[in-house]
């Protein structure tokens, strides 16, 4: 449905987007995730058609980006990150104002105002001024807004940035309830965001594609680097690494003398459990804990986007 095809945004020297490709299916809810400055901005504005690539381009259902800005404005259902919300307006005149420049026949207004009340949860702050919502509601109404036309396509920048837990909980099952119908794209830099929402998470950083795939499939990508922990008692140094050296499938290790026991470390492509407990079992040593480190899919974002997160 949607094609991103060797896409670059540069703004002066500042190379914002670096050579994005990525296909998006119909009826997917993919989370762009990446720290700040990754890039997740500005290759949402362009496809929304709010920026112009700088080279490369998005196809959406087989329209350039670069041509058909206004065919494709009416696919996509665009959530900026600071919602363009009128503060001064009743929540309902809001919406028949969106409705009216969205060009909607008058007689479809009211219908589609109550089933956007229900989908989006507003029902009760209908008649409210936005001013005096909470972030959480105009994040609703911002919400109610993008959905208007009934778009195929739904973006959202960093929606659930500035909302308490519970908010972004009510915000996230919207998400959710839009994306049983709909292709949603949303960005974060929140990782249990994309964890919790998402069927398949990009992870974009200094603006190229880091990984790609289903929360599922990335925690997989990491079953390759295994980190086993040990303490040992009665053990020694000297001993211990003459024990190492017999297991060919070790690639690093780290030893730390903690008061009379050892702490180790151990790295390898695989989970060494066995074998080192199989070792340890024909020495006198006692293996006071054995364990094979969590992968999460924190891991996997911090591993990926280390260097910015370090800055
Ligand atoms: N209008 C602009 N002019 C100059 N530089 C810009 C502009 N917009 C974005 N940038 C720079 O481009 C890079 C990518 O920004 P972008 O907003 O796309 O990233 P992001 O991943 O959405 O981050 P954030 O979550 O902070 O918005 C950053 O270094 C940013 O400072």
């Amino acid at each position: 449905m949607i094609e991103i095809k060797d896409l670059e945004k540069n703004y002066g020297s500042t190379k914002a987007v670096k050579g994005i490709n990525l296909s998006i299916n119909s009826g997917e809810i993919l989370g762009l995730l990446g720290p700040n400055g990754a890039g997740k901005s500005s290759t949402l504005r362009i496809l929304t058609g709010y920026l112009k690539p700088s080279s490369g381009t998005i196809f959406v259902k087989g329209l350039d980006v670069r041509e058909s800005e206004l065919e494709i404005k009416k696919l996509i259902g665009y959530l900026p990150e600071s919602a363009p919300l009128y503060s001064e307006m009743l929540v309902y005149d809001y919406l028949i104002y969106i409705a009216n420049l969205r060009g909607l026949d008058s007689e479809n207004i009211e219908p589609r105002l109550k089933e956007l009340a229900d989908l989006c949860g507003i029902r009760s702050v209908m008649h409210k001024s936005i001013n005096s919502l909470s972030k959480g509601y105009k994040q609703r109404v911002g919400l109610a807004q993008a959905m208007m036309d009934d778009p195929e396509i739904l973006v959202l920048d960093e929606p659930t940035t500035g909302l308490d837990p519970n908010q972004i909980v009510e915000i996230r099952n919207i998400i959710r309830e839009i994306g049983k119908t709909k292709t949603v794209i949303f960005s974060t830099h929140i990782l249990s965001e994309a964890e919790a929402t998402c069927d398949r998470i990009v992870i974009i950083n200094s603006g190229v594609v880091a990984a790609d795939g289903t929360p599922a499939q990335l925690k997989q990508m990491m079953e390759g680097d295994s980190k086993v922990e040990l303490t040992l008692k009665n053990s020694n140094i000297e001993d211990l690494e003459r024990l190492l050296s017999q297991i060919p499938q070790i690639e690093s290790y780290k030893i730390m003398e903690n008061n009379n026991n050892l702490d180790v470390s151990i790295f390898a492509k695989e989970d060494l459990r066995e074998t080192l407990y199989l070792k340890i079992k024909d020495t006198n040593w006692i293996l006071l804990s054995l364990s094979l480190e969590v992968k999460s899919l924190e891991n996997i974002f911090r591993k990926l986007t280390r260097e910015q997160i370090d800055e």
